[in-house]
């Protein structure tokens, strides 16, 4: 599917920074939208409803799943993630730059459906800090802290299936990374623009 508005799509394994560079870029570029997902893990910390995710019961999600309303959704950590079709594609309709923070699994799919998205992958700079920075946030009981390091394994395995991979290890480094990558991609779809546009008028097409 082709729209006006550019798909990023940032997956990591947890705790290796994803949110708090997105976070950080939408504070930088306020043309840059979050999508939200629905999700069957509870709320954690101060999280809230409709910012952060839309929580759902398994029952809810079940529902989306059989109205096809997810765009893609996958089994994460023990819970189920979706990202709607809402969240995405009336935004990019109109020409907003809408970035996803899903899994790889999520990112593969979004990939098939929207050929032109970009896929990122933002990397730890070693295991032990992923370990450590996951025991600092201090959101998550140590049972699930261990179940996403053991599953971080098989993420960061798929790192190579992304447009670009950024290590996460000075945070002012790779959110400028982030940024230069958003830039790039929004000049290049304007080029491109610019040279249909160009090619139709020389060819006279209206
Ligand atoms: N470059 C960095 N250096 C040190 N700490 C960092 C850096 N980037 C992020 N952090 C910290 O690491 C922790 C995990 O970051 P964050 O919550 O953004 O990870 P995440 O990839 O979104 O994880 P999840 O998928 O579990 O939501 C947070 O406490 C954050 O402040
Ligand atoms: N495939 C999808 N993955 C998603 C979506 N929303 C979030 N996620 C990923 O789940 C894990 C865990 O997130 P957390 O908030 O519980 O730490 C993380 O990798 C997210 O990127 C989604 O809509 N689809």
């Amino acid at each position: 599917m082709d729209y006006p508005g550019n798909i990023f799509v940032v997956a990591a394994p947890s705790g290796a920074g994803k949110s708090s560079l997105v976070k950080a870029l939408m504070e930088l570029d306020s043309a840059v939208q979050p999508s939200v997902s629905h999700t069957t893990r509870p709320p954690r910390g101060q999280e809230k409803h409709g910012r952060e995710y839309f929580f759902t019961s398994d029952g809810e999600f079940d529902a989306m799943v059989s109205g096809e309303a997810f765009v893609e959704w996958a089994h994460v950590h023990g819970c189920r993630y979706g990202t709607s079709k809402k969240a995405i594609e009336d935004r990019v309709a109109q020409g907003a730059d809408v970035v996803l923070e899903i899994d790889f699994q999520g990112a593969i799919q979004i990939r098939k459906t929207f050929a032109n998205a970009v896929l990122i992958f933002i990397l730890p700079p070693s295991w032990e800090e992923l370990r450590s920075r996951l025991e600092r946030r201090g959101e998550d009981r140590p049972d699930v802290i261990e179940l996403r390091l053991r599953n971080a394994a098989t993420e960061m395995a798929r790192a190579g299936e992304f447009d670009f991979v950024i290590i996460n290890e000075l945070f002012e480094r790779a959110l400028f990374d982030l940024k230069a990558i958003v830039h790039a991609q929004r000049l290049r779809y304007s080029a491109q623009r610019r040279a249909r546009a160009d090619t139709f008028a020389a060819l006279n097409i209206p």
